[in-house]
């Protein structure tokens, strides 16, 4: 479905980048297949181009010409500006492919001015490594052939859901900004290594393997997460004495507070410019 289509990033930040680096490193398309844009960071899109082999255009309209699937990854206060400069080289045949935070895809849809294909993506940043949990739904008028054509790029850079547009903001606070919480809590775990004497290296390895560990076992038990906790904690042991601080400190309520005001977020991002940009 996707050997002969021309893929052009428009902007190229680190979402353009982490998605560019899974589909060239897994082979989705050939790096050929990919154009990279952006509004005047040359020296970004020299490194690209050196890093994965692709290609790039500094002409943001000539990189949008050439482009079957064109993929909108600037930050969400740009895509007004960026749109209304490649408009006119834009046609119903393409299909325009969202990452952008909060951003509705009438409001894309209005942007264009005709009837292209709009579906709207969150992906997070590990898609760099062929892991991104990453939530889609379709425009009005993006066909079912189109969400599978997206369904299976971004299947391509990890796992893919499904969702009507209306869940796409909850997409974002948890698998969008999921990253962040827990690097977040890697950083503490570092500080608290590095305070008990173990070296960088030292950490690096045990603190990421917990994690993948982590991840591995819950993509593959049926337990619960309280019966996962649970099974780590002995009575009176070391795991209990470091969950009673967690529980004092309301660290479960924290975390879903900070999830709850990232959905907030996503969807006041949607009407700020839905009010004010148009
Ligand atoms: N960073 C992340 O973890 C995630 C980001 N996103 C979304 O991805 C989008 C991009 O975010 P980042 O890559 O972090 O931002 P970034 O700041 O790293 O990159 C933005 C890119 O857009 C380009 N740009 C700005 N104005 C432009 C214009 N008028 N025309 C063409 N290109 C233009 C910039 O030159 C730059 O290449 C945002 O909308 C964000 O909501 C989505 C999922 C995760
Ligand atoms: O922080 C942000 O707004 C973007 C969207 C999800 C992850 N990063």
């Amino acid at each position: 479905m996707l050997e002969n289509k021309t893929i052009t990033f428009l902007g190229a930040g680190s979402m353009a980048e982490a998605v560019i680096g899974g589909l060239v490193r897994l082979q989705v398309v050939a790096p050929q297949q990919i154009i990279a844009t952006n509004l005047s960071d040359q020296e970004k899109l020299n490194y690209l181009e050196q890093e994965y082999g692709i290609r790039t255009n500094s002409n943001r309209a000539e990189a949008v010409k050439e482009g079957d699937i064109i993929i909108l990854a600037m930050k969400p206060k740009h895509v007004k500006d960026a749109i209304d400069a490649v408009q006119s080289m834009t046609n119903e045949s393409q299909l325009f492919v969202s990452v952008l935070a909060g951003i509705p895809t009438s409001y894309i849809e209005d942007l264009l001015g005709h009837q292209a294909g709009v579906i709207r993506t969150m992906p997070n940043t590990s898609a760099k490594v062929g892991a991104s949990a990453t939530g889609i739904c379709k425009g009005s008028y993006a066909t079912n052939q189109q969400l599978n054509e997206v369904e299976q790029l971004f299947s391509a850079v990890g796992t893919v859901t499904v969702v009507t547009e209306d869940k796409l903001d909850a997409v974002t606070g948890i698998a969008g900004s999921g990253p962040a919480y827990f690097y977040y809590v890697v950083e503490a775990m570092e500080l608290a290594a590095e305070q008990a004497g173990l070296s960088k290296e030292e950490a690096a390895t045990l603190i990421s393997q917990t994690i993948v560990g982590v991840g591995k076992r819950l993509q593959s038990t049926k337990k619960s997460s309280r019966e996962l906790y649970q099974e780590v904690m002995s009575p009176n042991g070391t795991t209990e004495a470091g969950i009673k601080v967690l529980e004092e400190r309301q660290t479960q309520e924290a975390v879903t507070d900070a999830i709850t005001r990232a959905i907030e977020r996503s969807k006041e991002l949607g009407s700020v410019f839905l009010n004010t940009n148009k």
